[in-house]
């Protein structure tokens, strides 16, 4: 049983209401368990397969979920770059494993569910790449016809073809992401079609299966930081979200400290938290060869900042430079191939760790949110080409000298 509450003014709305933000005074929504009536143990969690659906309790979906198999991605320790940092208990959670490619499809499994099971006939997103490339394959395994809203030029290839091969109605604006999202929103209030940004409340439950499975991968453990890479600020509020659904019921008794990594170019929900405001300052030119995170106005702002100021947590900003350089090193010292965004979050622990702010024994989990392979031409740019020769043996011998 569940409901949705304005997260700032407390108004409730029924589970079958299609609404984003409240009708009363226009902020965020969240979806409210009655954790009394919830019976599971952490016991009958573990005895199922780690995926999103191993926590279908604390999930709205009612019925069958649409799903490709998402979850269960890999945690791995990265014991190489975790010993140069001097940080032996660093781990990398590796969102890229997921059937698309990113973490989006923990949220999309959820939110393409509930949009079958409360009758919606379309959905829409608007997306720096990976939401709609994830919308575009849990609507095609739902038979549900999806529109996309690109900003144009700034979506990374592998991204735009996943989208148009799952059969979306692909868009590109003129226009950047937050304007894609502020007319995507128009479109679906005004046309009754479903909308699936982070601004769904119920897309969001997905996601927080993350911080679950990472708990679940360390034996039960809490860790004592989670990083994430911070753009609409969805991931981290969910991420928070669950876990708060945990320390309530029992199952865990501290919260890890949830830190928020942005791109230089654009940070305003680092700004936030280093002059403490209560209101975010958007950025109006995002820039950032992270193209995924390259978002001025996060319209989960208002969540993200509860997150990392109620858990002790922080938030830090990387540049371009050092975003590439740590996607190279966790390939080329890990065997960890992930896109520039996903690279920010382990990128921003080398440079907390540098000045000093984090604690050497400290248990950090780094979500890495998309694979290596949806940007292929950032990476094509970072590295030599392929050396070409004649095919001989003598050739090759020469150019391996
Ligand atoms: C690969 C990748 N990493 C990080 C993010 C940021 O996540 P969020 O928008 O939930 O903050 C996104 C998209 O938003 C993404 O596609
Ligand atoms: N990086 C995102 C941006 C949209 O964020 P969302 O969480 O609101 O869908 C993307 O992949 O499009």
């Amino acid at each position: 049983m569940y409901h949705l509450v304005c997260v700032h003014c407390g108004a409730t709305y029924t589970s079958d209401q299609i609404i984003y933000t409240c009708n009363r005074c226009g902020h965020l929504l969240t979806v409210e368990y009655d954790l009394d009536s919830i019976d599971v143990s952490r016991s009958e969690w573990n005895r199922r397969p780690i995926s999103v659906w191993r926590y279908r309790e604390l999930l709205p979906v009612q019925g069958e979920p649409i799903t490709l198999q998402e979850g269960g991605t890999p945690l791995y320790h990265l014991k190489n770059i975790g010993k140069e940092l001097g940080l032996p208990e660093l781990y990398a959670k590796h969102e890229g494993m997921n059937p698309t490619g990113s973490f989006k499809d923990r949220g999309m499994t959820v939110g393409v569910s509930m949009a079958w099971e409360l009758g919606m006939s379309t959905v829409a997103c608007a997306s720096t790449g990976n939401t709609s490339a994830s919308l575009a394959a849990y609507a095609a395994k739902g038979g549900i016809p999806c529109v996309v809203l690109l900003p144009a030029g700034k979506v990374a290839l592998g991204k735009i073809a996943q989208a148009l091969m799952h059969g979306a109605r692909v868009i590109s604006i003129r226009g950047n992401f937050d304007k894609a999202l502020e007319m995507v929103h128009e479109l679906c209030i005004s046309q009754g079609i479903y909308l699936l940004n982070s601004v769904n409340p119920y897309r969001l439950e997905g996601q927080k299966t993350i911080g679950f499975e990472a708990i679940d991968q360390l034996g039960g453990e809490v860790p004592d930081r989670l990083v994430l890479p911070v753009g609409n600020a969805g991931n981290i509020s969910a991420v928070y979200k669950g876990l708060k659904e945990l320390e309530a019921l029992g199952f865990i008794d501290r919260l890890p400290m949830m830190t928020g990594i942005q791109a230089a170019g654009s940070q305003p929900v680092v700004r936030a938290i280093q002059q403490n405001l209560d209101v975010l300052v958007p950025e109006t030119a995002p820039e950032t060869v992270a193209t995924a995170i390259r978002i001025g106005a996060p319209v989960n702002a208002e969540k993200a900042l509860v997150a990392i100021r109620a858990t002790g947590g922080t938030a830090a900003a990387v540049t371009d430079e050092e975003i590439l350089a740590m996607q190279r090193d966790l390939a080329r010292k890990e065997g960890i191939g992930v896109e520039p965004a996903s690279a920010a979050s382990v990128a921003g622990v080398r440079k907390l760790a540098e000045e000093g702010l984090i604690d050497k024994d400290e248990r950090i989990v780094c979500v890495v949110t998309g694979h290596l392979l949806k940007d292929p031409e950032t990476v094509i740019r970072q590295c030599e080409p392929p050396i070409e020769i004649d095919a001989d043996l003598h050739s090759l011998l020469s150019v391996l000298r």
